[in-house]
């Protein structure tokens, strides 16, 4: 796991940005994993920028959403196809890009099928990722299986009260999401993950540890050779040694 170190949130999101703008260029035609949640939102505000400014070009980028909460229709405010509407489709075109879809009438159908969609169009070449207080990713909680692909998943109590800030009401936040497993996650070329903030140190810490065990999902990223965490300096915390390869 390479480990750079950075500032805060604001370099965190510029290094990340600058991270994907570089792997772009090199193969315009990349496949990109992307992530929610308040982690990705300042890293798709540089990506906005530099397409805006830079003329950074991602026409040929096909790209693949990590989740979707389970019973959301797709205009609902706080789904992720919002979310990703806002933040970045509405602001960057890309050539394709796909999110599960948290109303089929057949979930495991819809599972399956975009499994066999990331299979066909991927892997990703990068996959962005947040890192949940309780070390999820993806919204793959504790217990979930190192070799898991996409599959309705039930939100641990914790994961609902820390997105809880995004819904009007605790209650409102679903309980149920479709995400892609770790195995889906594991089979991305390279995986970028960001932490940013005290609320991040702790699994921040448990993950540099270095200790793989489902108890703690973001510790399956030790069975991937190319990870690269960008975290500031409030989630790296004092006092832990630099492991960075
Ligand atoms: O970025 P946040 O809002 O702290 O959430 C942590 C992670 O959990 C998720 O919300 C679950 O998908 C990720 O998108 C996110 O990166």
């Amino acid at each position: 796991m390479k480990i750079k170190v950075v500032k805060d949130y604001e370099e965190m999101s510029r290094e990340a940005a600058l991270f994907i703008e570089k792997n772009v260029r090199e193969n315009p035609q990349l496949t990109l994993g992307l992530a929610t949640g308040g982690t990705p939102l300042g890293t798709y505000r540089f990506l906005a920028q530099g397409h805006r400014e830079r003329k950074m070009d991602y026409s040929r980028v096909t790209t693949f959403n990590l989740d979707e909460y389970v019973g959301l229709p797709k205009n609902h405010e706080h789904s992720y196809h919002s979310f990703m509407q806002k933040h970045l489709f509405s602001l960057v075109p890309f050539g394709r890009t796909y999110i599960p879809n948290g109303e089929a009438a057949d979930l495991e159908e819809e599972c399956i099928a975009y499994e066999r969609l990331i299979e066909k169009e991927g892997p990703p070449d990068i996959q962005l990722l947040g890192i949940g207080s309780n070390g999820h990713i993806g919204f793959n909680e504790p217990g979930a299986s190192f070799e898991g692909e996409t599959h309705v998943e039930t939100l641990a109590e914790t994961t609902r009260k820390a997105n809880a800030r995004f819904f009007p009401s605790p209650e409102d936040v679903p309980k149920e999401a479709i995400t892609m497993g770790i195995g889906s996650i594991l089979k991305s070329r390279k995986i970028l993950l960001l932490a940013s903030g005290l609320r991040k140190n702790e699994a921040i810490r448990r993950l540099l540890k270095g200790e793989m065990d489902e108890s703690f999902p973001a510790s399956a990223l030790y069975h991937h050779e190319n990870v690269t965490l960008i975290v500031d300096e409030e989630a790296y915390g004092k006092g832990v040694e630099d492991i960075a390869e």
